[in-house]
């Protein structure tokens, strides 16, 4: 978006003039106020945004902008099933899988609410039978491992969420995440987990992504072998995909398979079946109060006016940072461990979604679309990046996540954890002069080192604790964020042709890796690179250095997904 594409945003750019210039300390001389009425609370949740270059002013205008795109339009499309994926004309419908039973929302012939229950109901039995004992490895054995296999949308979210809800989580089953092609990934987990005890969840949405059918048959073939019989498979192994034919063609029989639906993106499918691991860790119960939680937080974006709305303050705020100060990046920094994850969760929500340069309808985008989102729990951060935070010379608005009450006793560590993360916003805001430094006695030759220029801006968000329900808010929350920058920039946030050419070409090149006459198809450096790698293998694979092929060889485009 350009800073001064329409009357609302250029207005904002003359209001960027006058801002740019004002340190944080400024704004907050001239308004005592400012750190109570610059925060927007929500169903327990907290956001204080005072410690960001806007006033009342900015965010009436922010909101102007966003009324002037249609945003409130945009919304109601988003929540009534319209086809906002328009690149792929389907709906976007994550909103559907938390709303309640007695609702009736009809997409394209049928109700999609009374289909998500269904799937909700045969996941919650499922994971009764599981947690009960009741559904038992094919030697008799309690599941007592599940192993997750996917990756992207299929793994970030229930990686992160059983993280988050470690508190919550049985002590009967412990559940591992594998999502890597790298043999690593895999050979740690099947490393800790016991055959005749272990079940996988093969999730995949498209169910013909490479990693994941490549890590399912590695599996299978480590459980067939470990328990003697191929029989085995229908005890340890259910799948989670909309494509029924894939899976059946694995060997998954449709009894074990949970459905969802083209119409749930990957990096907002948490709220579906692809949560069925998670459900198993924390039961239906909880599962239900993570979907309980993101219901609310969608009503809240469905009704709540925009300067009052929390995905959409989060949304503009961004659009401000990003389009007319120009940063580049932005920091998501939770101050709980139990939210390690959640930068690398954010990181495909913001990124997939809305690292794009053409708009809705293909012509290139005028102006910046997401900056590159990153972060770390505090206080490791701290010490490792916060330096740059302080006194580089980039500027990265900064999104602090804290929760009030702890799941653990230990109150002394919390009381510092969330001393450390106020201290952070109000070092980066505030800075340290060269005068205060000299009153506090810091030798002169040493006070340039030691200013911090301050007026380095951040939000910080509260939650009350960490729970299912919170979590499913927090999640919510962040879609809705995406979705709204996605529709301010014009882009479609629910497509990601971006990442198929390298899987495109990973296919080619894996051919040439592994094939006796490697194809001169490639640029020299890659030519030189895949050199490098067959040299290095004819030392330990004997079938390519006699000119063979290697028998581990599955021919071109394994390596490639066909979209469905
Ligand atoms: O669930 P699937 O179909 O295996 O896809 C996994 C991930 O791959 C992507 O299509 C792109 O890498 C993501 O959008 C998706 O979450």
């Amino acid at each position: 978006m350009r800073p001064d594409a329409g009357p609302a945003a250029a207005r904002l750019q003359v209001h960027h003039h006058a801002m740019r210039g004002r340190h944080l300390r400024e704004l907050f001389a001239r308004d005592s106020e400012r750190g109570s009425e610059l925060v927007a609370e929500y169903d327990g949740l907290y956001l204080d945004y005072a410690k960001t270059h806007v006033t009342a002013e900015t965010i009436d205008l922010l909101a102007g902008m966003a009324r002037e795109r249609h945003l409130e339009q945009g919304i109601q499309d988003l929540l009534s099933g319209q086809p906002v994926n328009c690149t792929e004309a389907r709906p976007a419908l994550h909103t559907a899988l938390r709303t309640p039973a007695h609702a009736t929302l009809t997409v394209g012939g049928y109700d999609v609410i009374s289909r998500v229950h269904r799937v909700l109901d045969r996941m919650g039995s499922f994971a009764d039978r599981v947690r009960a004992g009741q559904w038992r490895g094919y030697t008799g054995g309690r599941i007592r491992s599940v192993v997750n296999i996917g990756i992207g949308g299929s793994h970030l979210g229930p990686a992160m969420a059983y993280q988050a809800l470690s508190a919550d989580v049985s002590d009967d089953i412990e559940v591992h995440f594998v999502s890597n092609i790298d043999g690593h990934d895999l050979a740690a987990t099947l490393r800790r987990v016991d055959p005749a005890h272990t079940l996988f969840v093969v999730s995949s949405k498209t169910f013909t992504t490479a990693e994941t059918l490549t890590n399912a048959r590695t599996a299978r073939a480590w459980l067939v072998e470990a328990l003697g019989d191929a029989e085995a498979v229908a005890h340890h192994f259910v799948a989670v995909s909309t494509n029924r034919d894939a899976v059946a063609a694995f060997g998954i029989a449709s009894e074990a398979m949970f459905e969802f639906w083209d119409w749930v993106g990957g990096r907002c499918s948490l709220h579906s079946a692809i949560g069925l691991s998670l459900m198993l860790a924390i039961g239906p119960g909880q599962f239900r109060r993570l979907l309980a939680g993101a219901h609310s937080m969608d009503e809240h974006f469905r009704t709540a006016p925009l300067r009052r709305n929390l995905p959409v303050l989060l949304g503009m705020l961004g659009v401000w940072y990003r389009n007319y100060f120009g940063t580049t990046t932005h920091a998501v920094l939770p101050y709980d461990q139990r939210l390690a994850r959640f930068p690398a969760y954010l990181q495909q929500l913001e990124m997939e979604s809305n690292g794009k340069s053409v708009d809705r309808t293909g012509r290139p985008v005028q102006g910046n679309t997401a900056p590159v989102v990153w972060g770390e729990p505090g206080t490791n951060g701290q010490h490792a990046f916060f330096q740059l935070l302080h006194q580089g010379t980039c500027l990265v608005p900064c999104e602090f996540i804290g929760v009030l009450e702890p799941a653990h006793g230990h109150t002394e560590h919390h009381d510092m954890l969330i001393a450390n993360l106020l201290a952070q916003g109000q070092a980066l805001a505030f800075g340290r002069t060269e005068d205060e430094l000299a009153e506090a006695g810091v030798p002169a030759w040493q006070r340039p080192h030691r200013v911090c220029p301050g007026n380095r801006p951040s939000v910080t968000l509260l939650l009350p604790r960490l729970t299912p329900y919170t979590l499913g808010q927090l999640v919510a929350l962040y879609e809705h964020k995406a979705f709204t920058q996605g529709w301010i920039w014009g882009i479609n946030p629910f497509d990601q042709w971006g990442v198929e050419l390298g899987k495109t070409l990973a296919g080619d090149v894996l051919a040439d890796l592994q094939s006796a006459q490697p194809q001169p198809r490639h640029d020299s450096s890659t030519h030189a690179l895949i050199d490098h790698y067959r040299t290095h293998v004819h030392q330990t694979r004997p079938a390519i250095a006699a000119g063979g092929v290697d028998p581990n060889w599955k021919g071109s485009g394994d390596a490639t997904k066909d979209r469905v």
